[in-house]
């Protein structure tokens, strides 16, 4: 096992304590860069709240969070009787299932948790909260291994030199830890390639200026932030050799759901002739949506847009329109990068017979 370091200076989601008194641990990614500071979420609203308001947001985090906090709404009859836990289970998991709809990975782990309660095989003995809470512990760990797989398939695409040019942040804090995206380039950094990132701010919430280009620094990685709508001119100056992204949910025949301006960027790399990766864990794959265009996109807030740098920005009453994802079809992804290998998009038979039916059914 290679000895993990934390992206940040603390984990990015943590249990503290046990399954029944336990807690859920969380870096509050909304006051980054400025302050690095926790919140505990000790019940279920807790929990939906921090997703909702990208206290903790990118897909795998979000999905590892719901499943503590599945295993905080589990307990909340204050019952140790296995029936009402698994009431309880299936209403919180109902609850926490509305915070953000784009992220398959919530739906996955969601999923995941309820099986567990159904599953008396699973640690067969132990009562169903410590069960619980072991299957939340285990979603994270297989998390941190899938993201360190990612780095490693994805480090051998990148070559001394390479400039790349990513978008949003998926990173270690998007992850349990190191990140899909981020963990690309921090193994080639690791193993001694040069590679010179650049991290699109990505408006409206600034994760790529906020989030990504401290994590790159707090590693030592080079990094230039620029603004989204730079890409274009920095591409043709050819200092982009290529792009890596994260996803939120990869379709069967590879279409990917990302970040807003994500699509924007494969189009400028497919016109400039550079590779468009996507890395990702087999959690965010739907193999039960055939394309992309099943795919819910998350419209946000108008606030999000209309007010920035401490002030309204934008005339009071102008008409918003604020998705948060737009999706990119598979025929401009160059690759996928995935903890099982690097998998071209050309059909859904491909993709299936690296990831597998596990993710067919939802
Ligand atoms: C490894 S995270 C991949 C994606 O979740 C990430 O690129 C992204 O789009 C996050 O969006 P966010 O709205 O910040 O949750």
């Amino acid at each position: 096992m290679p000895e993990i370091h934390q992206t940040s200076p603390f984990p990015t989601v943590s249990w503290i304590g046990d399954a029944s008194g336990g807690f859920l641990r969380l870096i509050d990614q909304t006051r980054l860069p400025t302050e690095c500071v926790e919140i505990d979420c000790l019940d279920s609203a807790a929990v939906w709240n921090a997703i909702k308001r990208l206290s903790v947001r990118g897909a795998p985090a979000i999905g590892v969070a719901a499943a503590y906090g599945a295993v905080i709404g589990a307990r909340a009859r204050g019952t140790d009787d296995p029936k009402a836990i698994r009431t309880a289970l299936k209403e919180a998991s109902a609850y926490l299932r509305t915070s953000r709809p784009t992220a398959v990975n919530l739906f996955w782990a969601l999923d995941r948790m309820e099986a567990a309660a159904d599953d008396p095989g699973r640690a067969p003995g132990s009562p169903l909260l410590e069960r619980l809470l072991a299957e939340a512990e285990a979603i994270a760990a297989e998390d941190r291994a899938m993201c360190r797989a990612i780095g490693r398939h994805g480090a051998e695409l990148l070559v001394p030199g390479d400039g790349v040019l990513t978008h949003c942040n998926a990173g270690g804090l998007a992850t349990s830890d190191y990140g899909t995206a981020l963990a690309v380039i921090f193994s080639a950094h690791e193993q001694g390639k040069s590679v010179h990132v650049f991290a699109d701010e990505t408006r409206p919430l600034l994760q790529g200026a906020r989030l990504t280009a401290w994590e790159l620094q707090n590693r030592g990685v080079p990094v230039t932030l620029i603004c989204d709508n730079m890409a274009a001119q920095v591409m043709k100056e050819r200092k982009i050799q290529k792009v890596v992204v994260g996803a939120d949910r990869i379709a069967a025949n590879g279409d990917t759901a990302n970040k807003i301006g994500t699509y924007g960027v494969a189009l400028l790399a497919r016109a400039h002739g550079i590779p468009f990766y996507v890395a990702a864990p087999s959690s965010t794959f739907d193999l039960s949506l055939a394309d992309g265009s099943g795919i819910p996109i998350e419209e946000r807030d108008p606030l999000e847009i209309t007010h920035g740098f401490g002030r309204r920005t934008a005339p009071e009453g102008v008409a918003v329109y604020n998705p948060a994802f737009d999706v990119t079809p598979a025929e401009l992804i160059t690759g996928i990068i995935t903890e099982r290998g690097v998998v071209q998009p050309v059909d859904a038979e491909t993709i299936r017979s690296l990831i597998g039916d596990s993710n067919a059914t939802r």
